[in-house]
């Protein structure tokens, strides 16, 4: 690692592996003194199976137990299953896509779904969770704020983790987080070295100030985590970056296919960001076989993306009020 990333990594890691390594109470004391209001946003699609259980022990720890969390806000991404009524049932606030800032309009993808629930949300520092997590993932909250609550030059905090990969029904202890190794890691180490200390550049868990997450562009598919990793490095420097070891990350994973679409996503945002780079088709070409022979199958990559929320005029009437 060049001096500057391995510098980073050695002062802004920070070890959040489970509740025994965490001071609840100093958070709490921190978050009071400051005047801070903590959102927790879930983007989910069609995650009725995992989201309840989720929403339901968040809210237990950190909205009926320890207060550290006002908002706890699961945005309902186009779901066509029961998603928004589990998760309504298991105390947290749903709201949809189509109900956000309708004048916009909605796109389809994780990335519009967190760029508009900046619209639907308050607090000054806000956690994003997947909504597919599996295990005890309580400890991830605390352990996303800490360095926000501990150091105001820090703005924006990534969760890291080792990452087992479920294959049908065996679970292998590494080798997740495949378009992280495959695509991710390599181009960021490629074109931003000073990112090269960045453990889980896609990871979905992460916190960060509203007042810097409002002057970026949110990607509305799945490039919106290096696309939010980069555009916020150039905005206020690594070291306004941290991330936090949360132990173990298991969540349900997609089919290789899927993940290709997600690469390809994720390629057009990074080649969007860098200098020079030749415009990028916007497609993907991926190749199934019939038994005859291969079917092409293209899907559109190219990036779409949200202006930073702050130049949004119903978003800033709002925060008049
Ligand atoms: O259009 C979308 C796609 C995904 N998601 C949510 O974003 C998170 C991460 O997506 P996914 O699990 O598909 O990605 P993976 O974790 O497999 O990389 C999950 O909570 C999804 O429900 C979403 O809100 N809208
Ligand atoms: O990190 C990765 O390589 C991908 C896929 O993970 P797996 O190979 O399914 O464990 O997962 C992440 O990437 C997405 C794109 O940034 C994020 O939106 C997901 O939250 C995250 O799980």
């Amino acid at each position: 690692m060049r001096p500057d990333a391995r510098a980073w990594f050695a002062d802004r890691t920070s070890s959040a592996r489970s509740l025994d390594e965490i001071d609840v109470a100093a958070l709490l004391r921190a978050k009071r003194r400051g005047g801070h209001r903590v959102s927790v946003v879930l983007p989910a699609r069609n995650e009725e199976a995992t989201v309840g259980r989720l929403v339901a022990d968040l809210h237990a720890h950190w909205v009926r137990g320890v207060p550290l969390v006002d908002e706890l806000v699961v945005v309902d991404s186009d779901s066509t299953d029961a998603t928004a009524a589990v998760a309504q049932a298991a105390g947290a606030e749903v709201v949809a896509t189509t109900d956000v800032l309708p004048a916009a309009g909605t796109r389809r993808g994780k990335g519009e779904a967190l760029w508009k629930s900046l619209a639907a949300t308050t607090g000054d520092l806000v956690v994003f969770l997947d909504a597919d997590l599996l295990g005890d993932v309580a400890h991830y909250v605390p352990g996303l704020l800490a360095p926000l609550l501990a150091d105001p030059q820090i703005a924006y905090v990534k969760g890291c983790y080792t990452r087992p990969l479920e294959v049908g029904s065996t679970v292998v202890p590494a080798g997740g987080g495949r378009v992280t190794e495959l695509t991710a890691r390599p181009l960021l180490n490629a074109l931003w070295p000073e990112l090269a200390g960045v453990v889980q550049p896609l990871g979905g868990e992460y916190a960060g100030r509203r007042s810097v997450l409002e002057q970026v562009p949110f990607v509305s598919a799945y490039g919106v985590e290096v696309g939010l990793l980069v555009d916020l490095l150039r905005l206020g420097g690594l070291s306004s970056l941290a991330q936090a070891d949360l132990g173990v990350r298991r969540h349900t994973s997609q089919d290789a296919e899927a993940l290709g679409e997600m690469a390809g996503q994720v390629v057009a945002t990074v080649l969007s960001r860098a200098a020079g780079a030749r415009e990028a088709s916007g497609l993907l070409t991926q190749f199934r076989h019939d038994g005859r022979g291969f079917v092409p199958r293209s899907s559109a990559v190219a990036v779409d993306e949200r202006p930073p929320m702050i130049t949004v005029a119903e978003y800033r009437a709002r925060l008049a009020v």
